[in-house]
C-alpha cells in the first residue's frame, strides 16, 4: 500500500472550508476534519476529557468538556489557551495519524482551519486555501446568525491575512460560486493523480 498525497485544505473563517471538503470527497478524496476531531475529543468519553478536568475541573459537566466554559477561563486569563492547546494538539495529531493510517484513498485533504497560524504547512503535501474577498467572507459570516459583526472582527483580526494564505498556498480555490469551486477542485484532484504535484 502507497502512503497517500496530503493536501492540507484551509481558509479564514468562513471562507467556504467545509462546503469545498465535501467537492474533494464526492471525486473519492478522505476527509479529515481538525474541528469535528475537536469535538470528539470534549465529547463524552472523548480523549480529552480528564486531562481538561484536571486542568479546569468546572470546564467538564455530563463528562464533556463545555466550550462556553473554556471560552471564560480563556478570556479571564489569555495563557489558559496554550494549556488546552498543550492538552489537545497532541491527541489531533494522534487522531490524524490514525485516519491517515487507515485511508486507501490516493489523496487524503486535511481540513484544517488554523493551519497557517499553526506553522504546520510543511506537514503536507501541498496546501489549498479557499479564498472570497473580505466583504463577501464578513456578509457570509453574519448571514449564518451565530456570530456579531464585532465578534467575526475580532477573530479576523487574530487570524493571519488572507493575501498571505494564498501566497504562501500550491493552490487558491475561488468560494464565489459552487460551479467555479468544484472546478478548481476539480484541476487540483486532476494534478495530484496525474503526479504534476511535488511535495
Ligand atoms: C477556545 C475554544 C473552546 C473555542 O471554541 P469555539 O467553538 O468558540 O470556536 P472554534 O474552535 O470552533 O473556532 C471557530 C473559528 O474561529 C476561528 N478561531 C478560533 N480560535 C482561533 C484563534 N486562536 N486564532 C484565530 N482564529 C481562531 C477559526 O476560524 C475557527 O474555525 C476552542 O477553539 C478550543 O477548545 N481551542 C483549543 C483547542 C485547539 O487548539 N483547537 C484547534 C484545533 S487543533
Ligand atoms: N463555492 C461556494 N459558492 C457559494 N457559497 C459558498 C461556497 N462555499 C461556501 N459557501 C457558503 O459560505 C458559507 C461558509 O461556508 P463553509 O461553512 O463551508 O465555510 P468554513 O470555512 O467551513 O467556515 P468556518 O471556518 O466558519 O467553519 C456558507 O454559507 C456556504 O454555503
Amino acid at each position: 500500500m502507497t502512503t497517500p498525497f496530503l493536501l492540507g485544505l484551509t481558509g479564514s473563517i468562513g471562507m467556504g472550508k467545509s462546503t469545498t471538503a465535501k467537492m474533494f470527497a464526492e471525486l473519492g478524496c478522505d476527509v479529515w476534519d481538525a474541528d469535528a476531531a475537536v469535538h470528539r475529543l470534549y465529547a463524552r468519553d472523548g480523549a480529552a476529557v480528564e486531562a481538561v478536568a484536571s486542568l479546569l475541573p468546572d470546564a467538564v459537566s455530563d463528562g464533556e468538556v463545555q466550550r462556553d466554559a473554556l471560552k471564560s477561563h480563556i478570556k479571564e486569563n489569555p495563557e489558559v489557551l496554550s494549556k488546552i492547546e498543550d492538552i489537545v494538539h497532541p491527541l489531533v495529531a494522534e487522531d490524524r495519524a490514525r485516519f491517515i493510517g487507515q485511508s486507501n484513498a490516493e489523496i487524503v485533504v486535511l481540513d484544517i482551519p488554523l493551519l497557517f497560524e499553526n506553522g504546520t504547512e510543511s506537514e503536507f503535501d501541498a496546501v489549498a486555501v479557499v479564498s472570497v474577498d473580505p466583504d463577501t467572507q464578513r456578509k457570509r459570516v453574519i448571514a449564518r446568525g451565530q456570530m456579531s459583526e464585532e465578534m467575526f472582527e475580532k477573530i479576523r483580526a487574530k487570524q493571519m491575512p488572507n493575501a498571505e494564505k494564498e501566497a504562501r498556498a500550491d493552490f487558491v480555490i475561488p468560494t464565489y460560486n459552487l460551479r467555479d469551486a468544484k472546478k478548481a477542485v476539480e484541476t487540483i484532484v486532476m494534478k495530484i493523480r496525474a503526479g504534476e504535484i511535488h511535495a
